[in-house]
């Protein structure tokens, strides 16, 4: 029997685990493959009771999951304080929310579960309750690396055959021009072109890099980052052997048709690549992080805590989230 996806609960005041509930409900109709839920059994009970859910929930680990499936939502219970309040962020509740992701790892990193799926967490709640990583992304790499030397984590916002990387993360923009390096932009690169050949089967990844100033910099005399580390560090890719193009200016570079030219997009900072997935594809893009040993996937929006509890947020992002993990995770025919 194939390992189920790991689906961690997330933030409990937010909209992951009515999510998760409603897919579990539908698992038929949209052809889920079996998964396990890293989270609070009687919190998810609470929380399918106050949406109208039918979903019958059993306590099961990794390995019952995929029997347990067919008849009952399989939760990994992780022990803690989660109570049932939709909207309202309650920061004892965040040792769960961050050891159902620390546990879903260790269950695909031992070959228990075939790949994590991460339900939103708040960044705001947990940075109050002490989380020291900007987000999934550099936590899952910490986690990953098993006490080593962690890998370079990237973020990937995809959809369909239009994809997104942003160089840096959660970081506050004035920040971004010191942080933006030949090395940094390389060494992702690298992982881009690596994953996107290993994980989505492209022989030769195009990747198009944008530029940071307004028209990638005028030649320099619009900011100076493109011309002197951007445009070097392109060239370094190429003599890598990488399908990589730029830098080229950012406003013109995700209008879809000429987006569709490239295997992916390489952006500067957070916002200059999820604007464009998000707007162009809000309700089925997913969060995918290169450079893992595991696959881990995400919906691409956040917690919403307007609609938590309320049975109104769309599961399709999620839905795409758990099958690109299963496909990402399928044995090669
Ligand atoms: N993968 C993650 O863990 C992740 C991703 C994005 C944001 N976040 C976090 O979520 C929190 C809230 O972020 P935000 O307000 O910027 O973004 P958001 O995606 O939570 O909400 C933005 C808007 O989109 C709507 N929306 C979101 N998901 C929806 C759905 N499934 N169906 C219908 N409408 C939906 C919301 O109601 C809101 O109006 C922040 O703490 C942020 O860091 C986490
Ligand atoms: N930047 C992501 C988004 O807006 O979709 C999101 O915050 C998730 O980040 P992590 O996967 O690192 O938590």
């Amino acid at each position: 029997m194939t390992a189920p996806v790991a689906v961690t609960m997330g933030e409990p005041a937010g909209i992951g685990p009515d999510l998760i509930l409603a897919l579990y409900a539908r698992r038929k109709a949209l052809s889920l493959p079996p998964f396990v839920v890293y989270g609070h059994a009687n919190f998810l009970k609470a929380r399918a009771k106050r949406l109208g859910l039918d979903v019958a929930i059993a306590t099961a680990g990794p390995d019952a999951a995929a029997e347990t499936f067919a008849q009952a939502l399989p939760v990994a219970h992780i022990e803690g304080m989660v109570a049932d309040l939709p909207g309202v962020a309650d920061e004892r509740a965040a040792p769960v929310v961050i050891n159902a992701i620390s546990e879903a790892v260790h269950a695909a990193m031992t070959g228990h579960c075939r790949a994590v799926v991460t339900a939103p967490i708040h960044k705001g709640a947990l940075y109050h309750a002490g989380f020291k990583h900007p987000g999934h992304t550099e936590f899952l790499a910490d986690l990953c690396a098993m006490g080593g030397r962690p890998p370079l984590p990237i973020m990937m916002l995809a959809h369909e055959d239009l994809r997104a990387v942003p160089l840096t993360i959660h970081v506050p923009i004035k920040d971004v021009p010191g942080l933006i390096n030949r090395k940094l932009i390389l060494d992702t690169l690298r992982v881009m072109t690596h994953d996107l050949r290993q994980r989505f089967h492209l022989e030769r990844p195009r990747i198009a890099v944008a530029g940071l100033n307004p028209h990638a910099g005028e030649g320099g005399s619009i900011g100076r980052e493109d011309v002197e580390i951007i445009a070097p560090a392109i060239a370094d890719a190429q003599a890598d052997g990488i399908a990589a193009v730029g830098p080229l200016p950012a406003d013109t570079l995700f209008h879809p048709p000429h987006w569709r030219q490239y295997d992916a997009v390489l952006a500067m900072y957070h916002d200059q690549a999820l604007i464009p997935i998000k707007t162009v594809a809000f309700d089925a893009g997913v969060n995918v992080t290169l450079g893992l040993p595991i696959v881990r996937t995400s919906p691409d929006h956040g917690t919403a805590f307007d609609l938590a509890g309320t049975g109104k947020a769309s599961v399709s992002s999620f839905a795409a989230a758990l099958a690109m993990a299963h496909i990402m995770t399928a044995p090669k025919a």
